[in-house]
């Protein structure tokens, strides 16, 4: 049985169960249903509370399921609106006892019961529209009418989860216990036993709309349609809390359903349901050698270490004390230690601020303290040590040999990387097999994605550890192979070139950044390397002698060893364009450090004179070639990944670009994108850019998918077989 009843005095408790998190499975369903049916009308029973096993009420409908349902049968046939209603219509008190979560279908449920009761760590959260959905059990119905449309419409459009203390707060639930909920509910369910229940019916609440209702949805959708570009659900979320705003319960119930359906079987559904499934499916992490998440023993983190307080390692500290671990952050002289210490602490400070408004000044456990120093030998205790300093291998190995003699046996070493040699690094230590590359994302203390870079003698206990940490650190560790750039910046190199080599061919930046800002990309290329800071790139490429002193005389301007390159990007930083950090980049900034882009006539000049001076004929690009010309070669460089065994599956690259590249969720990731628009299609566009650009190597199709177009273009699942590693889960 999915939901289980036992009889306290009077009352009926009802407990759901379908582990791990209580999903709302159709079985459930029907199995709630009876039993919800059953003991309405047994005379015995006063009273009902509602509950979920193992101190979960329920992460809501099954996400599982989605993909087996016919919606225009399945979900008319039978509802968890239907159970909804048995619910909210019964006679009988109904109580829910929330513990844990009720996410999703999982609060629509409590909010049919009359009363709620929530445990002070419980979390709630209307979550459907990160599944590309709506609410669509009553709870774009039912939530605006309790907590009033402003919350509600921040709730339901958003996904946000809120802890139970603001949940009361907030009015979605009665109260909070920090004992047992069930306790709780079956108190309160024999106290309102006989006790009127309509104004506890929340589809009879009138709705209380702001008098602006109306330019307050108006101005929603506009500034939900910023945040989340081009994605759907959003802006349906908001349709239906008008139906709540304009019509009758009943009617906006229908309304709802209406717009549910529009979503359910939508691409973007599919994508954001394969992304949230990828993220779990990528915990499950396994190595070539067999090593895997399961067998692997973590260690857990006391206190962190951070060498290096320039902008990684200020966000890295920050991460790490949020999480309640103690850090203790190493600079390498006075000035430089006094700098980031401010930095840190003004960080601190402000996410201490937003923390107290978020949770309303409930009682919360504290950050993790920080302690600042010059000195190495502070290090000693560390469990866990992450070098932050920047790119410069001579400097990271003399550091790594330093730990080597300071650090306890045992204590794991990091490098904050994003694409050095991990071996290299491990070898001058005497621990290589504690020795792993974490390449955090900048701002470290809010980006989620955290690669996680084995390096060849990596024990399976660094790889757990790290992973464990990157979850307490509220982040989506991706384990990954160590090759130059690892996985991202790997990917993101063929892209970034497209575009510059579009600028040569005649488009502006501003062109360029419209095309990929309108696919989704929360930034376009150019934007994007302005904030990122030009010079990076510039200092490796000089490192790498394909500009600056080291680039052999004679080298033709605009080709490297046979190979199409365009000198821009060294141009502008020569011009000490570096981007927002100079205040001029690919556009021009307010002000050193500004935000905000504008178009640059400079630049615009700039490109004209380059492009007379070179005899660049311009070439016509309509907007859809952009697009594919920036986007397949960073999906081709995302198969030749696989291939190369650097990610085990497309889940991984695609968690990877949803959660440090401003990939749009809504589109899955790029390997997922690719198996939308058709593999054959990536194949002949590919093969065509390469014939007209040979000089341009990542053009070249991998074998990989030619392998996959040959063989009738598998669904991504079943990609990982060609590679040699079990099929995906997903
Ligand atoms: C219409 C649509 C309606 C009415 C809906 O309700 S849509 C679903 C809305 N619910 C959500 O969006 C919640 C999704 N789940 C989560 O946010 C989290 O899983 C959690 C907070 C509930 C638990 O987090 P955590 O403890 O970290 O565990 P995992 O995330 O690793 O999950 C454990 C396993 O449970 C599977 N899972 C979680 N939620 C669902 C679900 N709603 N349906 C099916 N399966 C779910 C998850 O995939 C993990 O399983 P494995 O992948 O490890 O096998």
């Amino acid at each position: 049985m999915a939901a289980l009843k036992h009889i306290v005095g009077s009352v009926a408790v009802i407990t759901i169960r379908n582990p791990p998190v209580n999903a709302l499975s159709p079985q459930v369903q029907v199995s709630l249903m009876e039993v919800l049916k059953d003991v309405t009308l047994d005379p015995s029973v006063k009273a009902i509370v509602l509950c979920g096993e193992n101190g979960k009420f329920s992460g809501g409908a099954d996400i599982r399921t989605f993909s087996k349902t016919d919606p225009k049968t399945d979900i008319k046939r039978m509802s968890l609106d239907d159970v909804n209603s048995v619910a909210e219509r019964s006679r009988k008190p109904v109580v829910a006892a929330v513990e844990g979560v009720a996410l999703g279908g999982g609060l629509e449920l409590a909010l049919a019961c009359h009363y709620r009761i929530a445990h002070v760590k419980a979390r709630v959260g209307l979550t459907e529209v990160l599944l590309g959905l709506l609410p669509g059990a009553g709870g774009t119905q039912r939530l605006p009418r309790l907590i009033g449309v402003p919350a509600a419409l921040d709730m339901i459009t958003t996904g946000k989860i809120v802890p139970a203390p603001v949940a009361v707060k907030l009015g979605i639930v009665d109260s909070v216990t920090e004992g047992s909920a069930v306790e709780e509910a079956i108190h309160l369910a024999q106290k309102v036993v006989g006790q009127p229940l309509e104004s506890r019916r929340i589809c009879s609440k009138p709705i209380q709309c702001p008098p602006n209702v109306d330019s307050l949805l108006n101005d929603a959708k506009v500034k939900l349609k910023k945040q989340f570009r081009g994605a759907e659900s959003h802006q349906v979320c908001v349709e239906a809390i008008r139906a709540a705003v304009q019509l009758p319960f009943a009617e906006g119930i229908v309304k709802e359903r209406e717009l549910f359906l529009s979503l359910f079987n939508s691409d973007q559904a599919k994508a954001c349901q394969y992304a949230f499934f990828a993220e779990r499916s990528v915990a499950k992490w396994t190595t070539p050698s067999g090593a895997n998440w399961k067998s692997a023993s973590p260690q857990t983190i006391r206190t962190a270490a951070v060498i290096g307080l320039g902008t990684m390692g200020q966000g890295i500290a920050v991460s790490l004390a949020k999480a309640q671990i103690q850090v203790i952050a190493v600079e390498q002289d006075e000035q430089q230690l006094e700098k980031g210490s401010k930095a840190v602490t003004a960080i601190l400070e402000r996410e201490t601020l937003k923390k107290q408004q978020f949770e309303l000044a409930h009682k919360s456990d504290s950050f993790g303290s920080v302690t600042f120093t010059l000195d190495f030998n502070a290090l000693k205790n560390a469990d866990l040590v992450i070098e932050a300093v920047y790119e410069n291998m001579a400097l990271k190995k003399e550091i790594f040999q330093r730990l080597s003699s300071i650090c306890k046996p045992g204590a794991f070493l990091c490098t904050n990387t994003s694409g050095l040699d991990i071996d290299e690094i491990a070898s001058v230590t005497d621990r290589p097999h504690l020795v792993i590359g974490t390449h955090f994302f900048s701002p470290a203390h809010l980006m989620k994605l955290l690669e996680v870079v084995r390096g060849y003698h990596s024990s399976s206990t660094i790889i757990s550890t790290v992973m464990n940490l990157s979850k307490v650190l509220n982040k989506v560790g991706v384990v990954v192979d160590n090759c130059p750039l690892f996985v991202g910046n790997r990917l993101l190199l063929p892209y970034i070139n497209q575009a510059v080599f579009l600028l040569e061919d005649g488009r502006t930046p501003e062109e360029v950044d419209q095309v990929l800002e309108e696919f989704g990309y929360a930034m376009g290329p150019f934007r994007m390397s302005d904030l990122a800071g030009l010079d990076i790139g510039w200092r490796s490429r000089m490192e790498f002698g394909l500009t600056g002193p080291k680039l052999l005389p004679g080298a033709p301007v605009r080709q490297r060893e046979g190979k199409r390159y365009s000198p821009l990007p060294d141009i502008l930083c020569e011009e000490g364009r570096f981007g927002q950090k100079s205040g001029k980049g690919w556009y021009q900034y307010e002000t050193v450090g500004g935000r905000n882009a504008a178009r640059d006539p400079w630049v615009h000049n700039f490109l004209h004179e380059y492009r007379r001076a070179h005899a660049i004929k311009q070439k016509n690009v309509s907007q859809g070639e952009i697009l594919e010309w920036c986007l397949y070669p960073l999906i081709n460089e995302g198969f030749k990944v696989l291939e190369d065994g650097i990610a085990s599956g497309p889940e991984d690259i695609d968690v990877i670009y949803n959660n440090g590249y401003g990939w749009p969720r809504h589109k899955g990731g790029p390997m997922f994108y690719a198996s939308m628009i058709g593999l054959p299609r990536v194949l002949v566009k590919l093969e065509e850019f390469y014939k007209n650009n040979p000089d341009i190597p990542s053009l070249k199709p991998s074998n990989l998918l030619k392998a996959l177009v040959k063989q009738g273009s598998p669904p991504l699942k079943e990609w990982r077989s060609q590679l040699g590693y079990p099929n995906s889960r997903l």
